[in-house]
């Protein structure tokens, strides 16, 4: 099928990509100029693994434009894949998908066939719905359909995420569903030629689609965000208790976890969740509750734990140093996970502007956010481009991201460089035992005595 997708984010670029790697043309639409430009030249516009592979291997079925005119004219489906970024008062703005959607109608409107016009963004309840009955007051019904197929890939694994879901939801009404069903049926059925680079996940044979309202479908998109966001800050909880009573939040984890109704996923304790998603949807389910009334109780206590997190760490970090006036800190870690060079809402800004507050000096290393980093960070900031650089005269350092060449770091290669000697691990991805007599290990949730025969995580008796 001929498709296009408007905005060439983590989500539209991705999507457009996947799209392609299952056989369809795809058009990819962007008011970014740099952003097209980079494509047309092969290159990928962000960070994202196996991006640059996949651009190439399907590049005879992708084609970039900055014009929605010249992208949405052959389309039979096309998809806004826009931000939909936070307001101050936590509701979605969806400023840009109302543009993307006014620029979309103004072509559709002139175009000879029909478009199914499909909702990717994450948006409130009611979003497709009131978009629909705009179609309708301009009287373009029969010419395009509205459909809401919210997305739930992760970044950092954005493309196997597309090419194997775990599940796909189809919001809209039966038309809607035919043609959806036709577009990602190879991806339901399995049966796309597999990228190389990306094998599929054992026993995936089928996955399924659920085939709701748009009203579903938008609801379902923010309750999977606040649910995992919700496993996050239960564990961090659970953490803060376990320092108090000096238990292992991993062995917890690792016993509540293997539970299956309860599952091992999202139960890593640590400064918090951050990035483009979780903090602004559940905002805006927050807020989207409020306006119909509803108190969402377990909701604002998810918000209100995540918020304070890092605050904590931060104060475990004081309490190990006496106070942080002068101290030089170095921070590992700047995007808000591992595997994505996204700086959004990451837990590593607030931390560090805390920590500049109370007189610390701030010495940071991320492997790929690069340039984006002066950006968002002041220039009392010292970023490093290698990490032995970073820990040049460091009282503390402060792991806030769990990239694997942090998970190598030894009590050796640290003491080499810093001054003093305590190591807090903010994402618990550290053996403690390795720094046991050597050096002062902080984790998160990991007891206030680690004891060197602690094993890393719960040993099974079988
Ligand atoms: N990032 C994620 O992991 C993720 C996962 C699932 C869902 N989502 C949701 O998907 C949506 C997109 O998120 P994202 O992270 O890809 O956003 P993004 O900010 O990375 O990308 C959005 C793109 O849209 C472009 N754009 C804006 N207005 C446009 C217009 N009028 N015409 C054409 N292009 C336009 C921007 O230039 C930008 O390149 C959001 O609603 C988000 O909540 C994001
Ligand atoms: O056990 C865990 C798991 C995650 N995190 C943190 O949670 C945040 C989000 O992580 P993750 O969910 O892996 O990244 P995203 O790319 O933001 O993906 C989430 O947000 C997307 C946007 O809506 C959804 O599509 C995905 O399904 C959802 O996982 C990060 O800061 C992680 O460090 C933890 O602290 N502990």
């Amino acid at each position: 099928m001929k498709v296009a997708v408007i905005g060439t984010g983590y989500v539209g670029l991705t999507t457009g990509v996947a799209l392609a790697q299952i056989g369809h043309d795809v058009v990819c639409i962007d008011v970014d100029e740099r952003k097209i430009a980079s494509l047309r030249q092969g290159k990928a516009p962000f960070f994202e693994p196996f991006l640059a592979d996949a651009l190439d291997a399907n590049r005879s079925r992708l084609y970039y434009t900055t014009s929605i005119k010249e992208g949405l004219v052959h389309g039979d489906v096309a998809f806004l894949a826009v931000g939909t970024p936070q307001n101050p008062n936590g509701s979605a703005n969806l400023t840009y998908l109302h543009q993307a959607f006014a620029s979309a109608l103004s072509v559709l409107e002139k175009k000879a066939s029909s478009t199914l016009l499909v909702n990717k963004c994450t948006a409130p309840v009611g979003t497709t719905e009131s978009l629909s009955q705009e179609i309708a007051a301009r009287g373009l019904s029969d010419q395009i359909n509205l459909a809401s197929n919210p997305e739930f890939l992760r970044q950092g694994c954005a493309l196997s995420d597309n090419l194997y879901p775990n599940r796909l939801v189809l919001g809209g009404n039966a038309p809607a569903h035919e043609t959806l069903l036709r577009l990602y049926a190879p991806i339901i059925n399995q049966t796309f030629h597999l990228p190389a680079h990306l094998p599929r996940p054992q026993g995936l044979q089928q996955v399924p689609a659920f085939l709701v309202n748009t009203r579903t479908a938008e609801l379902a998109k923010y309750a999977a965000n606040a649910f995992l966001a919700m496993k996050i800050s239960f564990i961090n909880e659970v953490a803060n208790m376990a320092d108090l009573v000096e238990a292992d939040v991993i062995q917890v984890a690792d016993i509540i976890g293997a539970d299956v109704r309860i599952g091992r996923a999202f139960l890593n304790a640590g400064i918090g969740y951050g990035g483009s998603c979780f903090p602004k949807d559940t905002l805006a389910l927050r807020h989207m509750a409020d306006t119909h009334g509803y108190h969402f109780k377990l909701l604002s206590a998810v918000i209100e734990v995540n918020n304070a997190q890092c605050i904590r760490v931060v104060e475990k970090l004081r309490d190990a140093l006496g106070e942080l006036r002068g101290k030089t800190i170095a921070v590992l870690g700047l995007t808000f996970k591992p595997g994505t060079d996204d700086l959004r809402e990451a837990p590593s800004i607030p931390m560090i502007y805390h920590l500049l507050l109370e007189g610390a000096n701030i010495r940071a290393h991320d492997p790929v956010a690069g340039d984006q980093a002066r950006f968002v960070l002041p220039h009392k900031v010292k970023l490093c481009a290698e990490v032995q650089d970073t820990l040049e005269g460091a009282d503390a350092v402060f792991i806030v991201t769990e990239w694997p060449l942090y998970q190598k770091l030894t009590p050796e290669v640290l003491k080499e460089k810093m001054r003093g000697n305590v190591v807090v691990d903010g994402r618990n991805c550290l053996d403690p035992r390795l720094f046991a007599g050597q050096m002062r290990y902080i984790g998160v949730g990991r007891g206030l005595k680690p004891e060197p025969e602690v094993p890393l995580s719960a040993q099974m008796v079988v």
